[in-house]
């Protein structure tokens, strides 16, 4: 088999109007790597995924495949898929026909087109619903039909846009799981755009954070979370602190790296503020010096061997390898 590509961004910038919605970013995904694109509403992960697919023109800059330029090239023409967040199927045509449209498109005679269809149907264990059509499935099951419409045209990268938004909590885990594993399978570059942490952090080898219009840091999953470079990084991905220090400089720190101390031992000093129950842990909410809201994350045994209660005085403390300066 032929070495996959590599894809790279290079300054690629969207403009609508007078909106800057991807400002020049670059970036470089490795062949074969599970990426997310991770970040708020608007932050313009949409607008990226959109340029990669050939849906959306590129204002400036590049989209590079394998080498190739292939920033003005036809969607159909570039090397990648899309699966679209809503799925898009067509509601008249059976799972067979909706997977097997694209080479209907290409004019593939039929005999062939339903053999490939009825392989990418076996790929994602829906051989058995292959007559149905779409209002007659489930909404695990659309989406396996949209993921298989997208991988017949055997894409070296496949787009997917918020890909398990529309289903419920309980099938958004199991999905996930699937989609790694298929990723796994395939060895093809899965880039995968959600405003969703824990999505991301479950899936991908490497984590894109964005946020107004440029990536803010990416890097493993592991790395982002646990040395995010700045304050967005940090609040974004969640379970840190973001504090600053008496003598000056603004650090993260894990919510579950901070214990307590006496109040004249610690770092700072605070008082309790409130305590929530979490099943494993305990949170306590800290106002600190300098009123700053701190959370502890307490493993829940060693809580209970020594519950505190609301508005006692404590001392916060980290160890330095805890602390993670951040850059503005
Ligand atoms: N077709 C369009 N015309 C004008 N502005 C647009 C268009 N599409 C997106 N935008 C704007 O560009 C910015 C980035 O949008 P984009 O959809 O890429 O963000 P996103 O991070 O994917 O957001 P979401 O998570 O809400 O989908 C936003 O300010 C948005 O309003």
């Amino acid at each position: 088999m032929a070495t996959p590509p590599d894809l790279q961004l290079v300054n690629l910038t969207k403009r609508y109007g007078t909106t800057t919605a991807v400002d020049a970013i670059n970036h470089h995904f490795r062949a074969g790597v599970y990426a997310c694109l991770l970040g708020p509403s608007g932050c313009g992960k949409s607008s990226t995924l959109r340029m990669i697919a050939g849906h959306e023109s590129v204002s400036d800059g590049s989209v590079v495949l394998g080498g190739t330029d292939v920033s003005h090239l036809p969607p159909a023409k570039r090397g990648t898929a899309m699966m679209f967040q809503n799925y898009a199927l067509f509601p008249h045509l059976s799972v067979t026909d909706n997977v097997a449209f694209s080479l209907k498109m290409k004019g593939v005679d039929t005999a062939t087109r339903r053999k490939r269809a009825a392989e990418m149907l076996e790929l994602v264990d829906m051989s058995a619903q292959a007559e149905r059509l779409p209002a007659q499935l489930s909404g695990g099951q659309q989406q396996r039909v949209a993921l298989a419409r997208a991988l017949i045209t055997q894409p070296q990268v496949l787009l997917l846009d918020e890909p398990l938004s529309a289903l419920d909590p309980f099938l958004r885990i199991r999905m996930r799981s699937e989609l790694k594993k298929l990723q796994r399978e395939l060895g093809i570059t899965f880039i995968h755009v959600t405003h969703g942490q824990d999505e991301a952090l479950a899936l991908a080898d490497e984590i894109v954070v964005m946020n107004n219009a440029v990536i803010e840091q990416s890097g493993a999953a592991r790395d982002v979370f646990n040395a995010p470079r700045t304050d967005f990084v940090a609040r974004f991905m969640g379970g840190h602190n973001v504090i600053a220090l008496p003598h000056g400089g603004q650090v993260a720190v894990r919510s579950d790296r901070i214990s307590l101390t006496d109040p004249s031992a610690g770092r700072l000093e605070g008082r309790i503020m409130t305590i929530e129950y979490q099943g494993t842990a305990v949170t306590l909410n800290v106002r600190a010096t300098g009123d700053q809201d701190i959370a502890a994350l307490i493993p829940e045994e060693q809580y209970f061997a020594n519950p505190l209660t609301e508005g006692t005085a404590v001392g916060l403390t980290w160890e330095d390898v805890a602390m993670h300066s951040l850059h503005a």
